[in-house]
């Protein structure tokens, strides 16, 4: 269960004097996710949730407060941070940072195929997001690009076979000659899996977990999007799920000259990622966390799947 930090009735009691939220009348703990303590508090204005960050330096966090509030003003269904009495959204509770956003409904797909319906509100609910994205006045690099890639890699060497070294340096070479510079972009989630969206009654009521969010081409977040939740067990496409998740989203943002070339080595990159990011789990795992490790062969079977596509 994921909540490293216990929090006492007291102590919430002193927290929630700082917002103008009432008093509290329940806080569960919950199960799901690795990176913080997250709770559901339940006070007599509303439902939230209460996140204490147990890894990210404070100085990081702001962002992507900032950023899930600009989208939900801007119609994005995702967690709208509250604010302090003084006006601040992070906060701190047990000596560590925090945060009270608005609970979100719904729940995720995780374990089934969506359907065409569940797909095609994705691919337009993406559009609208990078749309929205526009104008946000923060700027996040991308912290997982090609650097990070790299990095990683060099890191893994000892622990991987020869086979699968050569495979990311092939991949990272290839990679490498891939000019982005032109293509259009801007806030990407970077993570938007199924376990990161929520639905009700067949639309979509929530997206969370932003923490991968920052700057990269959109067409690169689809592709991340598209691997997530248009693949099969052996990381062919299924392809109706993919024409409905593209036809979706081009029909919210038209694409720009030059973007549809960069598709397969985008979807290429982004099974790259996540193939690296599972390895990293696996063989790095951080003290102290309780890391559900999800399986990295998953992701390497979608890389070579995305390479014999071009
Ligand atoms: N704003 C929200 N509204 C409703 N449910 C939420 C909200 N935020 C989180 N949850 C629930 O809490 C679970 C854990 O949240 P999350 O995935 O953000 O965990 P984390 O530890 O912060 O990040 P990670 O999953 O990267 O480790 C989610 O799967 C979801 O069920
Ligand atoms: N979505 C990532 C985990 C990081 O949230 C994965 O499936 O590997």
């Amino acid at each position: 269960m994921s909540v490293y930090t216990s929090v006492s009735d007291l102590e919430l009691a002193q927290f929630l004097r700082d917002y103008d939220l009432g008093g509290a009348r329940a806080l569960t703990g919950i199960s799901a996710g690795v990176e913080n303590s997250n709770y559901f508090l339940d006070t007599e204005k509303g439902h939230f949730v209460l996140t204490l960050f147990e890894r990210l330096p404070r100085s990081k966090i702001p962002y992507f407060l900032d950023l899930t509030e600009w989208l939900s003003l801007r119609g994005i269904p995702c967690p709208r941070p509250m604010h302090t009495l003084a006006g601040n959204s992070l906060s701190t509770l047990c000596g560590k940072p925090a945060a009270i956003v608005q609970r979100l409904r719904g729940t995720s797909i995780e374990g089934r195929a969506p359907s065409v319906a569940e797909i095609s509100a994705l691919g337009t609910l993406l559009a609208r997001m990078h749309l929205a994205g526009e104008g946000f006045p923060e700027r996040h690099p991308n912290p997982a690009g090609f650097s990070w890639w790299q990095e990683t890699a060099r890191h893994l060497v000892p622990h991987l076979s020869r086979e699968d070294n050569a495979l990311i340096a092939e991949e990272l070479a290839y990679q490498g000659t891939r000019d982005r510079t032109n293509l259009p972009g801007g806030v990407v989630h970077a993570d938007l899996f199924p376990d990161n969206v929520l639905f009700e009654n067949g639309r979509i009521s929530g997206t969370i977990d932003f923490y991968y969010a920052g700057d990269d081409v959109w067409l690169y977040d689809l592709a991340v999007v598209a691997n997530a939740w248009c693949s099969e067990t052996d990381g062919h496409f299924a392809p109706v799920l993919l024409r409905a998740l593209w036809d979706a989203y081009v029909a919210t943002r038209p694409l720009q000259a030059g973007e549809e070339v960069l598709w397969f080595p985008l979807l290429r990159a982004a099974a790259l990622r996540f193939w690296l990011l599972r390895l990293d789990a696996i063989h790095f795992r951080r003290p102290g966390t309780i890391t559900q490790c999800k399986d990295p062969e998953e992701y390497r079977q979608i890389l070579l799947q995305r390479r014999r596509l071009v």
